[in-house]
């Protein structure tokens, strides 16, 4: 097998950390052509759909691939930001801040961002970080509840990666955060800073992304994550049971997912009388197509098509101070034992690499 490209080992070189934060990816541009490229590339991971292979080539080539490719590019064109895609805007805006928080808690480390599917691809942040001479890795997934889909998915795309490695960096993956003190309470800000400005609702729908339900008897602990994630925010709200619900959206395909879907419960909600109801989306921590569209219009206009009076989307974590804070400290939590406080002589040491590969490049320039 042929190993990537990567930089000769130096004796001496200060080994540096890299945190990576990964998320799902999104399409390059709102248009068809882009759209197909990247649900070509997502619904062809094994993780994402379980049918069998050349069932599922012939459905998503066949039917899938042509005739969902521009309805989304339709719905994506709806969320679309003078900046681009919100869900890779507000990624890339955490890596920045989050860059920025673990370098004011003492820590030298590298910050960079990646996606699962289109860009920037892992593989190609992880072989920058190899030239960047970062020799400790730890991923940080942007989906606090684990799920096969997900978390799982990223991991094998970093495995992947690494099998074509020579060198391979020390590598830590962090699982899953739903139930992470900070987590939780940077949900309870933003739900109350919403409630701060705009009252109470009747109800507090909590709406995760789906995945088929036989994944949940299969063994995966998504499900029972998202509710614990639910439980715990509505423990800190003071919510009782009566007060809040837990829903799962995005079904796609003939196949049952968990329930309850979100759609039909707001519509059932709207004609039991229910008036107003907020709706967040724990699982997304940025928003993107599924929250900006699939529920701040969609649910909404069927919450209020059904005879609901008031409907509020809760804002996802995106940037919010507390949200950027909790990831410094799972990230401060999972480099427990890495030296990312550089020492005196580390730091002399990397002053002196910097000084002679100047005065090398100097010394080019002067013989060109
Ligand atoms: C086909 C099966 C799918 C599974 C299983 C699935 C799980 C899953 N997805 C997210 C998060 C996101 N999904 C997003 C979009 C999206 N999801 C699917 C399908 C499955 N997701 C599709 C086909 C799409 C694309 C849009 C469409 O055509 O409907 C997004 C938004 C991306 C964006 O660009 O804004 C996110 C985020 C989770 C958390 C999850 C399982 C837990
Ligand atoms: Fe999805
Ligand atoms: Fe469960």
């Amino acid at each position: 097998m042929a190993f990537r490209k990567e930089p000769q080992f130096t004796h001496g070189t200060v080994a540096k950390t890299a945190i990576v934060l990964v998320n799902l990816g999104t399409p390059d541009a709102p248009t068809t052509k882009a759209v197909r490229r990247y649900l070509k590339q997502f619904l062809s991971d094994p993780r994402v759909v379980e049918i069998p292979r050349a069932i599922w080539w012939a459905i998503l080539h066949g039917v899938i691939l042509p005739f969902r490719s521009s309805k989304s590019a339709h719905k994506y064109a709806s969320i679309w930001t003078n900046e681009g895609s919100p869900l890779k805007v507000h990624t890339e805006k955490q890596a920045t801040l989050l860059r920025g928080y673990l370098g004011q808690r003492g820590h030298q480390v590298k910050v960079a961002y990646a996606m699962r599917y289109g860009s920037p691809s892992i593989t190609e942040v992880l072989d920058q970080l190899k030239v960047d001479g970062c020799e400790r890795i730890l991923v940080l997934p942007a989906y606090p509840q684990y799920s096969a889909t997900t978390t799982a998915s990223i991991y094998d795309a970093v495995f992947a990666h690494y099998a074509q490695v020579r060198n391979v960096p020390e590598l830590r993956l962090i699982k899953h955060y739903h139930d992470h003190e900070e987590y939780i309470q940077a949900l309870k800000e933003s739900v109350q800073a919403h409630w701060a400005m705009h009252g109470m609702p009747d109800q507090l729908v909590m709406s995760f992304h789906g995945v088929p339900k036989r994944t949940l008897t299969l063994g995966d602990p998504y499900h029972c994550e998202c509710h614990k994630t639910a439980r715990l925010l509505a423990q800190q709200l003071g919510l009782g049971p009566e007060q809040y619900q837990v829903t799962f959206q995005s079904r796609f395909g003939k196949a049952e997912w968990l329930q309850p879907y979100t759609a039909p419960t707001l519509q059932k909600m709207a004609k039991q009388g229910v008036k107003r109801v907020d709706v967040m989306c724990p699982g997304f921590t940025s928003d993107c197509l599924e929250t900006l569209e699939e529920i701040a219009i969609e649910a909404k206009q069927d919450f209020l098509g059904a005879g609901g009076k008031e409907f509020h989307f809760i804002a996802c974590l995106n940037q919010s101070q507390p949200w950027i804070s909790a990831m410094a400290s799972l990230v401060e939590e999972h480099m427990i034992g890495w030296p990312t406080h550089l020492t005196d002589s580390e730091r002399t040491g990397m002053k002196l690499q910097a000084d002679a590969s100047k005065q090398r490049a100097e010394r080019l320039g002067a013989a060109q």
